[in-house]
């Protein structure tokens, strides 16, 4: 127990470490007034000396991203603290950890519930998107599962690469007639800059390697190619042995998502619209699982129905007397 913050120890009992970051590790801890099982994100400062800025600004801003999305696919947090050299993000416990490890236990994971799952996270980055805020980090390690089942609900996680839009002076220029404004304004990085395209460049990204269980872009590619370079020319192969049972709708939401062009590229909104996503089974599924009606409505609403069909029932046998 490295130096908790007194408050944390005595609200929290931390036991073992069930994931590990880049930046900081995932440990199982419980509530001690309640028992309740609880995931606690430490992301230690010290690890970036040159730029402790840098570092404590991202958390900064991870923690206020955090504490201001509300999606069933996002992760909820429960509580933060900090000492001076880490910071303590108390999260619910996704029982069924990262999709990461599920892929890799699975190798591939069926189309139905790979579908089910790319559904959510399409849901989720669209509220992302929605709220002004870009993921820039999504990876399998970066979502999480509610349960060991097949059929779960997931949450994206990890908000540390994450940017918030913010209304900028270029913005308002770039809305204002050119007339007198320089080619370079239009076509700087920063004007080009990140755009929420990355997130969908990303999710084809996660959808391929849970469809195939191998990731389109890796160095032991046979194109003899570097991974960057495969990845600014686009250049992936669909294993025949690991895409054949596939659908064809699965590989062109694949192929639309993995598109050099942003311009080109599906957007989140495109993506849901996909024929392979017109799944309505998938949908009721998902909608379901992410908004289960709490036990007491649906205890209620099955009542009204086994009224109303006793209602009914009695009314058909005076019709037969
Ligand atoms: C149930 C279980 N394991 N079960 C077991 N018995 N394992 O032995 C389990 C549960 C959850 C996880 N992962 C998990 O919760 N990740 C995670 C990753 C990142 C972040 C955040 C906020 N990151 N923010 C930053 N800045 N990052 O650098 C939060 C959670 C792994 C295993």
């Amino acid at each position: 127990q490295s130096n908790l913050p007194k408050e944390f120890s005595e609200k929290y009992l931390i036991t073992k470490k069930i994931g590990a970051g880049v930046c900081g590790e995932v440990k199982l801890a419980f509530e001690r007034a309640t028992c309740k099982k609880v995931a606690v994100k430490t992301i230690n400062k010290k690890d970036f000396p040159a730029s402790l800025g840098t570092a404590t600004r991202n958390a900064e801003r991870e923690i206020q991203i955090l504490k201001k999305i509300d999606h069933p696919c996002l992760i909820k947090t429960e509580d933060f603290f900090q000492t001076d050299d880490s910071y303590y993000i108390v999260l619910e416990l996704m029982e069924g950890g990262e999709l990461f490890d599920r892929v890799k236990s699975k190798n591939q994971i069926e189309e139905s519930i790979a579908k089910l799952y790319f559904y959510q996270m399409l849901k989720a980055v669209e509220y992302l998107h929605n709220n002004g805020i870009i993921h820039r980090d999504l990876k399998p390690e970066n979502v999480l599962l509610s349960s060991q089942d097949d059929i779960c609900v997931i949450k994206i996680t990890d908000f540390n690469q994450s940017k918030i839009l913010e209304e900028s002076a270029l913005m308002r220029t770039l809305c204002g007639t050119p007339t007198y404004l320089a080619p370079e304004v239009f076509t700087d990085a920063v004007t080009v800059g990140y755009s929420s395209a990355v997130d969908a460049w990303s999710l084809g990204v996660v959808l391929f390697v849970c469809l195939a269980g191998y990731p389109p872009f890796h160095p032991n590619a046979q194109t003899g190619l570097s991974v960057r370079d495969q990845i600014t020319q686009g250049i992936y192969t669909f294993i025949p042995s690991k895409w054949d049972g596939i659908s064809d709708d699965a590989k062109d939401v694949v192929k639309r998502l993995l598109l050099v062009d942003p311009n080109a590229r599906l957007t989140i909104e495109e993506a849901l619209h996909h024929p392979w996503l017109m799944d309505e089974a998938m949908k009721e599924t998902a909608e379901c699982i992410m908004y289960p009606r709490d036990s007491g409505d649906a205890a209620e609403a099955d009542a009204a129905e086994a009224d109303a069909s006793t209602t009914k029932r009695s009314r058909e046998d005076d019709d037969d007397e």
